[in-house]
């Protein structure tokens, strides 16, 4: 048990609900107030450029916000993983995803033992690999080579390869097709395979535990599917199976042999172990140069994060505007806008690091909260975004913190053309950072002839913070710098609020309550102690499964 003081009744926290309460500034007031403003709140890390001007902070906010930095040991918490130490309590593990980028030579020790030179010797084993599989000289069963990789994993073990292979697609294998299969909706891998010959298809089995009932289940039917289309021979997955796992016992267990696994470590966590193996799917589309590229911009905001002081530090300031909008402005939400086509599955990545993370309401000695934790993380590319929700961010009734990402070079293979569409995705960028910070008063929309009363339908009342993240393109190593940005920002807020960012009770739950639903659906078997609306419902969809 901690002796430290509630979280609500630290002195440097009645000050900020103090500050809260006297704040009447408009952002179009503390720009007019500020003139310096715009140069001053700019965080620089790596080739990241972060602007956090638009944010309903002045000086005053931000000494009392790092305050509470100081007051909650956020950087106490955040040497203690740096180095190891067992952080994730409930689980009574360390959390050292930040060692899966350290260089070679660095010594990061778990119960005395250095786990860098392990880390370098699985990814040179899959460097090995995705060279082989990319050059053709790992060949299917049938000695053909493989022209498509799919990887089955969900959560943590599907989010990241996804997401990033979305994010880099300029620089993947192109002749190569990647597919993701995560869903247990049998609908997901029927999809995904459907158009793929099996002598030509790997399969990459993604699952820390090996025990994820989705995983497994669909890499049993893939099984089936590659035997059925290799006439039944069993050593046919040796050719076509790959796992990557921490758990060697289940893996051999399901028939891929140990040669075949790629393994990580119980001390990285499913929602930050895509820069471990899970990474495999991503290092074969973009060769193993290129994923060294990216640990390499996980690095830079790792070293940052540990070495940069307070003021300067660009997830700590970031955690620090959360916990101003969600604990004393009650904003329930943040929105993450990238203005990229690539970054379509980056906030769905987010969802997972930062919900997972951060949805607790118990602190660390398992004492109910009261104050309030992780936001709701949500958004799409923010162009799409401006035709769809922006209307509800702009004039409707809550406060919607947005990042809006961005940057200064369309890809290089873009045409003439298309590259020329890119100043004015920026543009809108921009557009939208200014038009919620400033809105539109009643009398701009007057002078511009506005019929009286279309004018408070017309009338945009601002004030909405924004950060803006600009990078000069989009490459592998600015994916992983933006990726360890919001790992370590997560951090410093479940730093702040006492909670465990490191474990998931949450989801088990309903992973125990589906299988012992399951023989209810399948064979109408009486379940125990189930409630009269599941029940209800249980037996509504037997009546619809069975009437033909
Ligand atoms: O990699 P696995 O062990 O299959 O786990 C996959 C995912 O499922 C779990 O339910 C957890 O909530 C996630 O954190 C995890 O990433």
């Amino acid at each position: 048990m901690s002796d430290a003081p509630k979280l609500t009744r630290r002195p440097q926290w009645t000050a900020l609900e103090d500050h809260r309460a006297a704040w009447r500034d408009h952002l179009r007031d503390l720009f007019a107030a500020d003139p310096g403003r715009a140069e001053r709140y700019v965080v620089r890390v790596g080739d990241l450029r972060i602007d956090y001007s638009k944010n309903l902070v002045t000086d005053e906010t931000l000494s009392l916000l790092q305050e509470l930095a100081a007051a909650t040991d956020v950087f106490g918490l955040r040497d203690a993983m740096f180095r190891g130490e067992r952080i994730n309590t409930t689980e009574n593990r360390a959390v050292l995803h930040t060692a899966l980028r350290a260089p070679r030579e660095a010594v990061i020790e778990v119960d005395g033992e250095n786990v860098v030179p392990g880390v370098h010797a699985v990814l040179d084993r899959m460097g090995d690999f995705a060279n082989r599989v990319r050059s053709g000289e790992w060949t299917g069963h049938t000695g053909r080579r493989i022209r498509n990789v799919v990887n089955i994993g969900i959560g943590g073990s599907d989010l990241g390869p996804a997401m990033a292979y979305e994010v880099l697609r300029p620089y993947t294998a192109r002749e190569l097709t990647f597919r993701f299969v995560s869903n247990v909706d049998g609908a997901d891998l029927h999809e995904a395979v459907r158009d793929l010959d099996p002598a030509e298809t790997l399969f990459i089995v993604a699952s820390k535990t090996f025990t994820t009932i989705e995983t497994i289940t669909n890499a049993t039917s893939a099984r089936s599917w590659l035997l059925a289309g290799l006439g039944g021979e069993e050593k046919a997955v040796a050719r076509h199976f790959v796992a990557l796992s921490t758990n060697a016992e289940k893996v051999t267990g399901f028939g891929i042999d140990a040669d075949n696994m790629f393994e990580f470590w119980d001390w990285v966590g499913g929602r930050y172990s895509f820069d471990s193996a899970i990474g495999l799917s991503l290092m074969i589309a973009i060769g193993p140069d290129r994923f060294r590229e990216l640990l390499d911009g996980f690095r830079v905001v790792d070293e940052h994060f540990r070495t940069a002081p307070a003021e300067s530090n660009a997830p700590l300031l970031l955690g620090l505007l959360g916990i101003w909008y969600g604990n004393f402005f009650d904003a329930q939400s943040h929105a993450v806008l990238p203005y990229s086509h690539y970054l379509s599955k980056f906030t769905a990545y987010l969802q997972q690091l930062d919900m997972e993370s951060n949805g607790k309401s118990v602190d660390r000695d398992g004492d109910p909260v009261d104050w309030q934790t992780g936001p709701v993380v949500w958004g799409t590319p923010g162009t799409n975004g401006q035709h769809a929700y922006y209307q509800l961010i702009h004039q409707g009734t809550k406060l919607i913190p947005a990042d809006l990402i961005g940057f200064a070079r369309p890809v290089a293979e873009l045409s003439d053309e298309l590259k020329a569409q890119h100043d004015l995705l920026m543009a809108n960028l921009f557009a939208q950072g200014q038009a919620l910070a400033f809105g539109k008063t009643a009398e701009e929309v007057r002078a511009e002839g506005v019929a009286e009363e279309q004018v408070p339908h017309r009338t945009f009342r601002g004030n909405h913070p924004t950060t803006t993240i600009l990078a000069r393109e989009l490459t592998p190593s600015v994916l992983g710098q933006l990726i360890a940005l919001y790992e370590h920002k997560v951090f410093v807020q479940g730093a702040v609020w006492n909670i465990d960012s490191f474990d998931q009770w949450g989801v088990e739950l309903g992973k125990v309550l589906a299988k012992r639903v399951e023989p209810a659906l399948t064979e109408g078997a009486e379940v125990p102690g189930l409630d009269a609306s599941t029940a209800a419902l249980v037996a509504a969809y037997r009546e619809l499964k069975e009437v033909h």
